[in-house]
Order: C-alpha cells, then sequence, then structure tokens
C-alpha cells in the first residue's frame, strides 16, 4: 500500500494557487499534518485528557475563525465573494461548531465548560495572527492566512482514512477522523480552494507571492504549534 499522496489522491490540493503555496512550505506542512499528535489519533493511542484539552481548545479557537470569516465577507468587494465567505462562515458556526458542541458533549464536556475555558498561548497566537491579517490586509491576505486551517485538517482526514495503521474499530478518535475526511468537511474545502484561486487572480497574487507564503507558512507554523495545545490546555 502506497502512502496518501496528493498529486495522485486529490490533484485540487496541488494545483492554482493554493497548491503552490503548500507546495513551497513541503517540510512545515508535512510537519503540520504528520504531527505525532495526528498519529496518535490514527492509532487511537492519543491520551483521552489530551483530546479533551485540544476539544475545548479547538472550540475556542473556532469562535475566532468564525469572527474572521466575518471579516471576509466584510471585505470581499462583489456580492458573489459575500456569499462565497458567507457561506464559509455558516458552514464553520453551523457545521463545524456545532458539531464540535455535540462531539464534546460525547466527550463530558458541557457548553460551559467550554465557555468558561481559558485560551491557551497556542490558540492566542494563532487565532491574534488571522485575526490581525483580517483587520490590517485584505481579501486575499486573509483567505490565505486563512488557507491552511480549512485544508490541513482535509488533508489530515484523507491521510488518516487511506493509512493502514489508522485503527477504525475501538478507535475513540474515529469520527473525528471521519468529520474531517467526510463529504460535507471535504465540499467546503474545495470551495475555499476555488475561492481562493478567484480572488488571488483578482487581487494580483503572483505579484504579491512573496508577501502571501510568508502568511501562508505562518500559519502551517501556528497549526504545527496548535497541537500542543493538547497538553497545555
Ligand atoms: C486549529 C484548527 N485548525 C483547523 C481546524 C479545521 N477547520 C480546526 N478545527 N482547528
Amino acid at each position: 500500500m502506497h502512502e496518501w499522496q496528493a498529486e495522485r489522491d486529490w490533484p485540487l490540493l496541488t494545483q492554482g494557487l493554493a497548491g503552490r503555496l503548500r507546495n513551497d512550505c513541503m517540510a512545515q506542512w508535512m510537519e503540520f499534518v504528520r504531527h505525532p499528535f495526528v498519529r496518535s489519533v490514527g492509532d487511537g493511542t492519543l491520551a483521552p485528557e489530551a483530546f479533551r484539552n485540544f476539544l475545548i481548545q479547538d472550540y475556542l479557537y473556532l469562535i475566532q475563525y468564525t469572527r474572521a470569516c466575518a471579516l471576509a465577507v466584510h471585505k470581499a468587494d462583489t456580492v458573489t465573494g459575500m456569499r462565497h465567505a458567507a457561506h464559509l462562515l455558516s458552514g464553520i458556526l453551523n457545521t463545524e461548531l456545532s458539531m464540535h458542541v455535540a462531539y464534546c458533549a460525547g466527550w463530558g464536556i458541557d457548553e460551559t465548560a467550554l465557555e468558561q475555558a481559558e485560551e491557551s498561548l497556542e490558540l492566542l497566537a494563532y487565532s491574534r495572527f488571522i485575526l490581525d491579517r483580517a483587520q490590517t490586509g485584505d481579501l486575499l491576505d486573509l483567505l490565505v492566512t486563512m488557507a491552511p486551517c480549512l485544508i490541513g485538517y482535509a488533508e489530515l482526514g484523507a491521510r488518516l482514512h487511506a493509512d493502514p495503521a489508522t485503527k477504525r474499530e475501538g478507535n475513540p478518535y474515529w469520527s473525528w477522523i471521519a468529520l474531517y475526511g467526510g463529504a460535507e468537511y471535504t465540499e467546503l474545502v474545495e470551495e475555499g480552494i476555488h475561492r481562493l484561486e478567484k480572488v488571488g487572480a483578482a487581487c494580483g497574487a503572483q505579484a504579491r507571492y512573496p508577501a502571501l507564503v510568508r502568511e501562508f507558512a505562518t500559519s502551517v507554523r501556528l497549526e504545527t504549534a496548535f497541537w500542543a495545545t493538547a497538553r497545555s490546555g
């Protein structure tokens, strides 16, 4: 069995602006999507307490990410662009975040515990970086900064789905893997990639590429750092 490969298994991830950005920080990207946290979710060996910490911090993170999506609606300069950003906003708010709350309940974490939790340093660094780019950059800066979050979990979901080392039966994390490897999240990601391409063309991505790749790489590094929130959260 071959290792999952984007070129063969999900070519869209290797194409256009998203593909170029992913390719140009491949070493950091691989650290993010093949992190020991991800492997331990796949084989079911992650400590449940670490996963609980991660879920709580991820809930708080998703709230900040949703706020960045709201700024994407504000920054879009066409109605189509506004609709797309609103669709992403609704996808995160009504699909990912709602599922997250239900999922946390299954892990014995109620909404009050989620709301009262303190934000970890990893979460603060990452979410405030995104919000800073959302406030001071234009729509392209924002979509580039948000892209590793959107695309990375879909890729790691697809990788875990395809990996023979992934445990399905009796793995307490299987439903989390199924969420990010599933059709609904995949569709949201594919729409996001197509949108990034369009906004990139309209906003001069070619000429701005050095700055864009720095934003993308910073988000990838912050995603990798975020896995540690499972320890410290
Ligand atoms: C930190 C983080 N990054 C990405 C995702 C997937 N949207 C997430 N839930 N949390």
